[in-house]
């Protein structure tokens, strides 16, 4: 049964004579982790600001949990949390005394704000740092403190603006597993970034913005999923791998999608498992030193490119 909670429609805001967001309509699901993908400059920040009631719409409609953020700003701040992509960190201020600002920020009575604090530093493993200074946070620690200050009014919904930038590979792990975690509760969570791969690990979801306009919307799944009509496998070869790329261009059938330092992909028609492996069988026989060969899911990346080759242009 489809439960609609972030529901955007016809959406257009202009600076002037930019055009940042031109016609943006999607649909997210509660309880759904969706990534929100584009090229720099593609308009992903303006849509967000405008969900978050940081900006208002040229035209077009936001409705969260059913409630339109121009009619109800205050209900729409209750109900969802913002992380902007560049917040300020401050001297001499700790952890606590960071996030004890928003909880008074929010108005709730001692007790409670103490109890959401503990919540909130806990889940975010902050706890061991609450009397940090802010300053002296790494990259990764400072994310979770944006994260966390987002959290402390338990939003149902998540806007979160490139949270994973600038991450090394530890602090996006842990990052990505907060943000499950966060899934797992039931929230929505609406994510950014330029970066396809940060949220193919983390989304169901992806909906890809260019230049002001939703190019696609659907299940990652689907996007990584090979399309009928072609099959993508990588060779590696035991030592040089120069007969396999001279074996790959008097094959018809095959084109080379990349060369590796030891094999490479290649690219074929669709083809059934036992075609694959008779192609294995051809390429051995013919004297090419195989030590591995396996079909590949296509790549984020490849799905977004190809999608941007589909899109027809937009009217006039
Ligand atoms: N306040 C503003 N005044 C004028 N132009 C703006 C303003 N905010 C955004 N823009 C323009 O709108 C377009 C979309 O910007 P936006 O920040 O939404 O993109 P983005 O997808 O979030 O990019 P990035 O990944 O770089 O943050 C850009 O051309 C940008 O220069």
């Amino acid at each position: 049964m489809p439960d609609p909670i972030i529901e955007v429609e016809r959406l257009e805001r202009d600076f002037g004579d930019v055009k940042a967001v031109k016609d943006v309509t999607f649909t997210i699901e509660r309880g759904t982790v969706a990534g929100f993908i584009g090229a720099n400059g593609a308009g992903k920040t303006t849509t967000m600001r405008m969900m978050v009631t940081l900006e208002t719409p040229t035209a077009g409609t936001i409705r969260i949990g059913g409630d339109d953020v121009i009619d109800k700003p205050a209900e729409i701040r209750r109900r969802v949390g913002w992380m902007p992509d560049h917040f300020g960190t401050y001297d001499n201020v700790t952890v606590y005394e960071y996030l004890d600002f928003f909880g008074r920020a929010f108005g709730y009575p001692r007790a409670e704000r103490l109890r959401r604090l503990e919540e909130v530093m806990d889940f975010t493993d902050l706890t061991p740092l609450a009397d940090r200074a802010m300053n002296s946070l790494s990259k990764g620690m400072n994310q979770r403190l944006c994260l966390g200050r987002t959290l402390i009014h338990d939003p149902e919904v998540l806007v979160l603006d490139e949270p994973a930038a600038g991450l090394d590979p530890k602090a996006r792990i842990e990052f990505k597993n907060l943000i499950r975690l966060l899934a797992g509760k039931g929230k929505t969570i609406f994510i950014s970034s330029h970066i396809l791969s940060e949220l193919g690990e983390m989304c169901d979801q992806l909906v890809f913005i260019d230049n002001g306009r939703i190019v696609h919307h659907g299940s990652t799944e689907s996007l990584t999923r090979q399309t009928g009509s072609e099959t993508l496998l990588e060779v590696r070869i035991a030592g040089d791998p120069e007969p396999l790329y001279q074996w790959i261009a008097a094959a018809t059938e095959i084109t080379l999608a990349d060369r590796h330092k030891d094999g490479a992909r290649i690219r074929t028609t669709e083809l059934s498992d036992e075609a694959a492996a008779a192609l294995l069988r051809r390429m051995v026989l013919d004297g090419v030193a195989v030590k591995g060969f396996t079909r590949l899911e296509r790549r984020l990346e490849d799905a977004f490119v190809d999608m941007l080759r589909m899109t027809p242009p937009p009217l006039p």
